[in-house]
């Protein structure tokens, strides 16, 4: 199946706990990522009083059902030190499903397609990058939204 993750960082060595999630992801048996996007450094969206983040997004291939996906996510976030703390607080990585298969689902621990990533450019402008033909919940292709937010795509590695 196809998946598109949002991953960010904005607590310690950004680019490290980046790279390190994309380690992790990419030596699980089941996911393969297919495209990476450019690395942004963006303002924080939700709770403004906090660091700047780094954000990414990717495509990834994988034979893990949405539960087990979203599971890998949550303890690659345990083992990079993510703390949960206060809600949209800083973090030293976050790894949302925005997308999977284009499968709408809803339940106590997963709602996808991500409900918020309309309206989040530090989502957007990534996704614009490796997947200008995504379509979004709202029926829009992603070169025709802008989302909230202030983002500057980085220099890549
Ligand atoms: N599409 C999704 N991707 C990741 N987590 C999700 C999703 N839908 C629901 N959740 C649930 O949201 C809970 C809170 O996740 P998290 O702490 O990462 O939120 P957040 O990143 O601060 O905020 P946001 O959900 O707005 O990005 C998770 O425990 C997870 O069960
Ligand atoms: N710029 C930016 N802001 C955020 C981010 C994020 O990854 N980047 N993640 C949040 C919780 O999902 C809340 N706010």
């Amino acid at each position: 199946m196809r998946a598109y993750l949002s991953i960010g960082s904005n607590m310690g060595d950004r680019g490290y706990y980046l790279l390190q999630s994309c380690q992790e992801l990419a030596t699980h048996p089941e996911v393969k990522i297919i495209k990476k996007s450019g690395t942004y450094e963006t303002k924080p969206w939700g709770n403004v009083d906090q660091p700047d983040f780094w954000n990414q997004v990717l495509e990834i291939e994988t034979s893990l059902s949405p539960l087990d996906l979203l599971d890998l996510c949550q303890e690659i976030e345990k083992s990079l030190g993510r703390e949960r703390l206060i809600r949209w607080g800083p973090r030293t990585i976050d790894i949302d499903l925005l997308n999977y298969d284009n499968k709408v689902w809803e339940d106590h621990r997963l709602i996808l397609p991500h409900p918020r990533m309309e309206e989040r450019e530090f989502v957007l402008a990534p996704l614009r990058e490796i997947a200008p033909h995504y379509i979004l919940p709202s029926g829009r292709r992603v070169t025709e939204v802008s989302g909230d937010g202030e983002v500057w795509q980085l220099e890549s590695e």
